[in-house]
């Protein structure tokens, strides 16, 4: 497999928008270029389950970002249902706790078809939207937002999920603390040049994969971009190096 094809397979994209025909617009334009899919909650409650579907009949790998955080029933109950709409990957809050997790997991093993490949589930661990300063004196998290996200992510890790979001300053610490296998999905990139938004911790998609990061998540660089395309494109050559 070429080096820009291993780089797009890292490489999740983020369908927010509010209509279905918007996110077919950018899958049409970046079309041949085989990224991973996320689907969030803005445009899931609204295309729903169809949307799902179509695109795993179009060969997508898809991450559903729902982040549940409830009781471990409700969350049991939703994970299957998750589990049955076939994506490769789904998350959850990891402030939760453990028993939310494992509860995650038991409704996945009941849903999980015979022959069905068994979605990855990861934990969010401290949004990218979160400073250090917001964690310690709005949310009341004491220490600095690696001990808060390293805790979160040996929770994860102890709850039996196969990884976390978390941001790519984070990904040493935690392939450190958790091993090399768990893996990291790392939104809050901004390719120098872009606007960081509402996101506080960021790193460009070099800086990422220098960090060892296993996927990295793109929004609005490349949603936002006047030519899609290119935005990813140029991501692609930055993250090879070139
Ligand atoms: O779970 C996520 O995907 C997520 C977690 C997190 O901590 N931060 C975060 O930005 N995200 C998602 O990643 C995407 C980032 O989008 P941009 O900031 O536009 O690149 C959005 O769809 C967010 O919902």
């Amino acid at each position: 497999m070429s080096q820009w094809m291993q780089s797009a397979g890292k490489v999740m994209v983020a369908l927010d928008y509010p209509e279905a025909d918007q996110a077919k617009a950018l899958l049409q334009e970046l079309a041949g270029i085989p990224c991973y899919i996320k689907v969030g909650m803005q445009l899931f409650y609204n295309a729903g389950p169809a949307f799902i579907e179509q695109l795993k009949s179009q060969g997508y790998k898809v991450f559903l970002d729902l982040k549940m955080h409830d009781i471990p029933n409700t969350v049991k109950g939703g994970a299957a249902s998750i589990t049955r709409l076939g994506v490769d990957m789904f998350n959850v809050h990891a402030a939760g706790g453990r028993q939310m997790m494992e509860a995650a997991l038991e409704g996945l093993q009941q849903a999980l078809a015979p022959n069905q490949t068994k979605p990855l589930v990861i934990a969010v661990t401290q949004l990218t939207s979160t400073s250090e300063q917001v964690l310690n004196q709005e949310i009341g998290i004491p220490g600095t937002m690696i001990d808060a996200v390293v805790r979160y992510a040996g929770l994860t890790k102890e709850s039996g999920l196969d990884g976390v979001v978390a941001s790519s300053l984070e990904v040493q610490h935690i392939k450190q603390h958790c091993g090399p296998q768990f893996i990291t999905v790392t939104p809050g990139i901004r390719p120098s040049g872009v606007a960081a938004g509402d996101q506080s911790r960021v790193m460009t998609p070099k800086q990422a994969m220098e960090a060892g990061t296993d996927f990295i998540v793109v929004g609005r660089p490349i949603t936002g971009a006047e030519r899609p395309r290119e935005a990813l494109e140029h991501i692609l050559k930055e993250m090879n190096g070139e």
